[in-house]
């Protein structure tokens, strides 16, 4: 489904990746890791078209996607949930959602239920009693569930997640993964960008490891388990 092969990317004269390769089959859910500033988030603005890659392939179910627009992007079935959440502070939460609204791109697999407001909301519930609360009004973990939600009503056939739980208290959190694990068994192939391993790796298919702009390590989760000394070294943890 999506498929990164080489891919460079700088910042100005600054290089910060140096070939990712990065391979995510349809219904997967993959983990991209690696300690603060080794090139998660760059990776990801490169397949989200914010930032123009310096070379190699990102194509996505069959198409090559890399340095498109980032709008022509999120239109093939691409969704983000950005880090830090990024909602509309000034717009309330049924706004917010309605913002982005999108339906399944015409060209692709059309799902067969497309994501609407009554779906998100039933999906967090907590967002419908929010649904007329300003953005700005809301606690992180509601936050977090209505960036979720807003970028769902795009119609997502993957959707990418960079660091969804920071910062947010461990019940919120095993929330989000539950919530993740429900969008993976209704088909959704999702890449996750996340701290907290051990919870992604009961549910992950593959991860992939990043270590100054490089992969250093892939593998799946029995792997990564009888690896420890991986998940020191390139992790911290
Ligand atoms: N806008 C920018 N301009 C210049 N350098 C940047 C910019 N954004 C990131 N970098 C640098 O690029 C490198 C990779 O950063 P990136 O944000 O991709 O890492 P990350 O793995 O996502 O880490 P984090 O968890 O801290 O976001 C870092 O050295 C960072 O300082």
């Amino acid at each position: 489904m999506l498929e990164v092969h080489g891919l460079e990317a700088a910042y100005n004269e600054s290089q910060v990746l140096f070939g990712v390769d990065l391979t995510i089959g349809s219904g997967e859910l993959v983990t991209l890791l690696g300690r603060n500033g080794m090139g998660k988030t760059t990776t990801v603005r490169c397949i989200m078209g914010l930032l123009k890659p310096k070379s190699g392939v990102i194509n996505f179910a069959g198409r090559s996607i890399a340095g498109k627009a980032s709008y022509r992007i999120a239109r093939t079935g691409l969704g983000l949930v950005p880090e830090g959440r990024q909602i509309f502070p000034n717009l309330t939460v049924r706004e917010n959602l309605i913002a982005t609204a999108r339906l399944p791109h015409s060209a692709g697999e059309q799902p067969e239920r497309p994501w609407t407001l009554d779906r998100v909301m039933a999906l967090f519930p907590i967002l419908r009693e929010r649904s007329a609360h300003w953005g700005n009004q809301l606690s992180g973990g509601e936050q977090q569930m209505l960036a979720i939600a807003r970028a769902l009503m795009t119609n997502p056939r993957l959707l990418i997640l960079d660091e969804a739980t920071e910062g947010l208290a461990p019940l919120i959190r095993d929330e989000i993964w539950s919530t993740l694990a429900e969008l993976k068994a209704q088909g959704l192939a999702l890449l996750v960008i996340d701290k907290h391993v051990s919870a992604l790796a009961d549910m992950a298919d593959h991860h992939v490891i990043l270590e100054r702009g490089r992969v250093v390590w892939q593998g799946n989760s029995d792997d990564m388990r009888r690896n420890a000394d991986l998940t020191q070294s390139y992790l911290g943890v």
